[in-house]
């Protein structure tokens, strides 16, 4: 198990995380989410040990992992794929990590052989695609046969038969009682990989729960209903029924009403008793990246601008900017929604609210947006990116043991 108890770090004046705890359990793959720049990955490299908090701590099994027996047979990660000598073959670079750590050099094979990267482990990594990159990243990570495996962003610049190994392959290792913590910007893919979900925002915990429950407490269930096409007299009867009995109703961009407020028997009732005939009566769910984007657009650093040729784009018999999604929210199934053109229509139904809408740390409000660009990702100057690379003398590895790869997974570990 991973745990973070208080983790804050400070970079001067910036604070990239903010009094985190959280856990992460063995046996499910557990998503860590937020936005760019929320401090994902800098708590990956407090908990490997490779950033040190400024307060709190993070411990793996127990201990932080600097004081782990023989960290890399008990820990594999994934932070960074490009940190690679790029002149070594793929072979070359793995052998390496497994000396340093008494990893049999069989074991090299195994891990290239699972990431299907055996016909290519003669060639210097400097040639690799990206998506190759990444797979040997996650060789390296499986080298010691690890109980905890942290992977920032594994799927990045992978191809879909690579996305689907990628997720097959969390599937597997969470299954097999091992602790799975991933971060991923694909919320559509993390939907289908994690059961469980870490959401911060500016360094702060926003939600610690299992999926399904993220995307009920942070989504509004709505019900698309429709009418004639022919009557539009129809549309508006329904439309002044529903709003009487407390619906919020926003049109869609096919003619349908998004409804949300009201179960959908009592709908079906409202229109019969207006006489009001339904073409479409249907549930939906809000997907986990309108959930996420719901939850997280309080605490969204980097923003793009809106393109000024969406001016031109002219609604018919409306004004432009009435055809803009809310800000940080995707268009709804069909379309972007258009705000405010319905009597009785709620302006913004994704503003956020409830418990899970994202509050400043005490005494200290979120920091304004970031100005100019992001930080450029990669290997941070001080920071080893190599959660392989031997110990400092204060904490110095063990002497390595034979690997006995089929012995039983470290208990501590987990
Ligand atoms: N070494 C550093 N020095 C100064 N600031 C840093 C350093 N490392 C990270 N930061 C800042 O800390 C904040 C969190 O960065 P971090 O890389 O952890 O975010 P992230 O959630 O992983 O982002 P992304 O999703 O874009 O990868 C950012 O504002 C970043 O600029």
């Amino acid at each position: 198990m991973i745990e973070a108890v208080g983790l804050t770090k400070r970079y001067g004046a910036k604070t990239a995380v903010h009094n985190l705890s959280f856990q992460v359990r063995p046996g499910t793959v557990t998503g860590f989410l937020g936005p760019n720049g929320s401090g994902k990955s800098t708590t990956m490299r407090m908990i490997l040990g490779l950033d040190t908090p400024t307060s709190g701590h993070a411990t793996i099994g127990g201990r932080p992992f600097r004081q782990l027996p023989n960290a890399p047979r008990q820990v594999g990660a994934l932070l960074d794929a490009k940190a690679v000598h790029g002149g070594r073959s793929a072979r070359a670079h793995l052998l390496s990590l497994a000396q340093l750590s008494g990893i049999p050099a069989r074991r090299v094979d195994e891990v290239l052989g699972v990431v299907g990267l055996q016909e290519v482990a003669g060639r210097r990594s400097k040639g690799f695609s990206l998506g190759m990159g990444q797979r040997l990243g996650i060789a390296a990570a499986l080298l010691g046969d690890p109980q905890v495996l942290l992977f920032d962003e594994p799927v990045n610049g992978l191809d879909p038969e690579g996305i689907l190994w990628v997720r097959n392959l969390m599937k597997q290792l969470a299954a097999e009682g091992r602790t799975v913590f991933v971060s991923s910007h694909l919320m559509s893919e993390m939907a289908l990989t994690a059961e469980h979900l870490i959401v911060i925002g500016r360094g702060q915990l926003m939600a610690d729960m299992p999926v399904k429950d993220f995307i009920s407490a942070n989504s509004a269930d709505f019900a698309r209903v429709r009418t004639p096409d022919t009557e539009p007299e129809q549309r508006e009867k329904l439309t002044a029924a529903l709003g009487a009995a407390g619906a919020q109703i926003a049109p869609e961009q096919d003619g349908a009403l998004r409804v949300s407020g009201l179960p959908l028997p009592r709908i079906s009732d409202l229109a019969h008793e207006a006489g009001v005939r339904l073409w479409e009566l249907s549930p939906h769910q809000a997907s986990l990246e309108e959930a996420y984007m719901r939850l997280t657009q309080g605490a969204v650093d980097y923003r793009s601008t809106s393109d000024a040729r969406a001016g031109l784009q002219q609604a018919p018999g409306g004004h432009p900017q009435q055809f803009a999604a809310p800000h940080g929210f995707p268009p709804a199934q069909g379309g972007p929604v258009p705000q405010g053109a319905m009597p009785g229509a709620q302006p913004n139904p994704y503003a956020p609210q409830g418990p899970y809408a994202p509050q400043p740390a005490p005494g200290q409000g979120y920091p304004p947006p970031a100005q100019g660009a992001p930080v450029a990702q990669g290997p941070v100057p001080g920071a080893q990116p190599n959660p392989y690379a031997p110990q400092p003398p204060a904490a110095p590895m063990p002497p390595s043991a034979p690997a006995d790869l089929s012995a039983p997974h470290h208990e501590e570990a987990r």
